[in-house]
């Protein structure tokens, strides 16, 4: 697959014939539907059924936000954020700001956390623009981003009026159920539907993440497109050797059975943090249970090796890497020679940044590796609305394919319920009396 190459040879490992036959089985259960969890298979197909004139209403809506306001507010959290932060982040110049011209809407987040002092911020900075918002919330009652609502949507009401607070904000989410939907059947605001077999975390390439994305300004049907590709080159039926995905869960089922616990997703482009936390919520709500998993962590590079090198060099050998190399960066800059050279790097003298990026990069695996770090290479050609499509859809099949060769449903996420009881019970929700109760006592 020429957007995605994934290179093994530095994790030692070869892929017996029962790990390669396990790993095709896993991927042939996606597609019959059978195996656990099936009622959220819809990410699956995703990208080949996404229509024309699916993404040309998302554009027409996303036109209208980017003709009212310079700041758009988009509310969610976990899979109703993510992916849409993850894009945007890879797509954006990350100085943008700190230009006078400003030629797309500024897309930011809110309902991600529950602080206070964020939000205080957030109003405050928003008094100086014109705004609207997109609220997205798959299940239409999480908290965090009903909280964060109520307040956007009475500052856009405030200020704007009822009637035109509803051309200013725009619904993501299920099609009958949740307060988010009567709210918005009730408020009369446009609403996009995130399909009920799509889990949070699979729901990048539908409205959840293709609105705010073309708000932005991202090419949303360039990434479906790299998405459809992928698609095909990981379907039932690809020779196992060809399927990027079958071979990155194969060789991580392996990496765990070895006692490879963690795995760190890293990247010499600092765009691509947010792909990191994206992948984070991936893998680590479909994989995380019943007493099992590959914990998912992160790093950025170079950064993070002046703060982590150590402990991923010298720590506790339950690591293993995955790094996604750019090829080709999509700006060139060189290093100048300097006359007097006080800082010794004349020897760097007419090199490009990427050449010392990369040598960091190749100098930083071998390293690794000899320090007992498998390093498993995911090398994408640039940074470009399709190659980040198939990376995404990637992911995410090798995480279905990864979960069942794991055997646990990768479609469920029944841990996170704990601390919503106990939060719910702390703040007196009605319903949650003796909880209330009992949890106050063991403070
Ligand atoms: O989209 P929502 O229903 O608001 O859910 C947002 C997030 O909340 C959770 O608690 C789940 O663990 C996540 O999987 C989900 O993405």
């Amino acid at each position: 697959m020429k957007n995605v190459k994934l290179d093994i040879a530095k994790t030692g490992i070869e892929i017996s014939a029962d790990i390669e036959a396990k790993a095709q089985t896993a991927n042939a259960l996606l597609h019959s539907g059978k195996g656990a969890g099936n009622d959220f298979l819809g990410w699956v197909h995703l990208p080949s059924s996404i229509s024309e004139n699916e993404i040309d209403a998302i554009r027409k809506e996303a036109a209208k936000l980017r003709s009212k306001a310079d700041v758009v507010v988009c509310i969610g959290i976990g899979g109703s954020y993510l992916g849409a932060k993850a894009v945007l982040e890879a797509m954006s110049d990350p100085f943008k700001l700190l230009h006078k011209e400003q030629k797309d809407p500024t897309v930011i987040f809110a309902g991600q956390n529950i602080s206070e002092d964020y939000t205080a911020e957030l109003l405050a900075a928003l008094k100086e623009h014109s705004i609207a918002a997109i609220v997205i919330s798959k299940s239409g009652t999480t908290t965090e981003p009903a909280i964060a609502f109520r307040l956007i949507k009475a500052e856009i009401e405030k200020r704007y009026g009822k009637k035109e607070a509803a051309e200013r904000i725009v619904a993501i989410t299920d099609k009958a159920r949740g307060a988010l939907k009567t709210l918005a059947t009730q408020e009369g605001y446009p609403t996009f539907v995130i399909p009920d077999d799509v889990g949070g975390r699979f729901s990048v390439l539908t409205p959840v993440g293709l609105l705010p994305l073309a708000v932005a300004g991202v090419d949303i049907a360039a990434l479906v497109r790299g998405a459809q590709e992928m698609e095909k080159a990981t379907a039932e039926g690809v020779a196992f050797k060809e399927n990027p995905a079958a071979v990155y869960a194969a060789v991580r089922n392996i990496l765990y059975n070895g006692g490879k616990k963690i795995e760190i997703l890293g990247s010499y482009e600092p765009k691509l943090q947010y792909i990191n936390e994206w992948w984070k919520q991936l893998y680590g709500e479909s994989e995380g249970k019943q007493g099992k998993g590959i914990f998912p962590a992160s790093v950025t590079l170079t950064a993070d090796l002046h703060s982590m090198g150590q402990y991923i060099q010298d720590g506790e050998r339950t690591l293993f890497e995955t790094i996604i190399s750019v090829a080709k960066p999509a700006a060139e800059v060189l290093i100048e020679a300097d006359g007097e050279n006080l800082d010794g790097l004349n020897f760097l003298a007419g090199k490009r940044i990427s050449e010392v990026n990369r040598m960091a990069e190749l100098g930083v695996q071998l390293a690794h590796v000899d320090g007992g770090v498998p390093n498993i290479r995911i090398e994408i050609p640039e940074i470009s609305e399709s190659v980040i499509g198939g990376l995404l859809y990637f992911f995410e099949k090798a995480c279905g394919i990864s979960g069942y060769m794991l055997g646990v449903n990768p479609f469920d996420q029944p841990g996170v319920e704990a601390y919503k009881k106990n939060m719910f019970a702390l703040l007196d929700k009605p319903g949650y009396e003796e909880a209330s109760k009992a949890i106050k006592a063991r403070l």
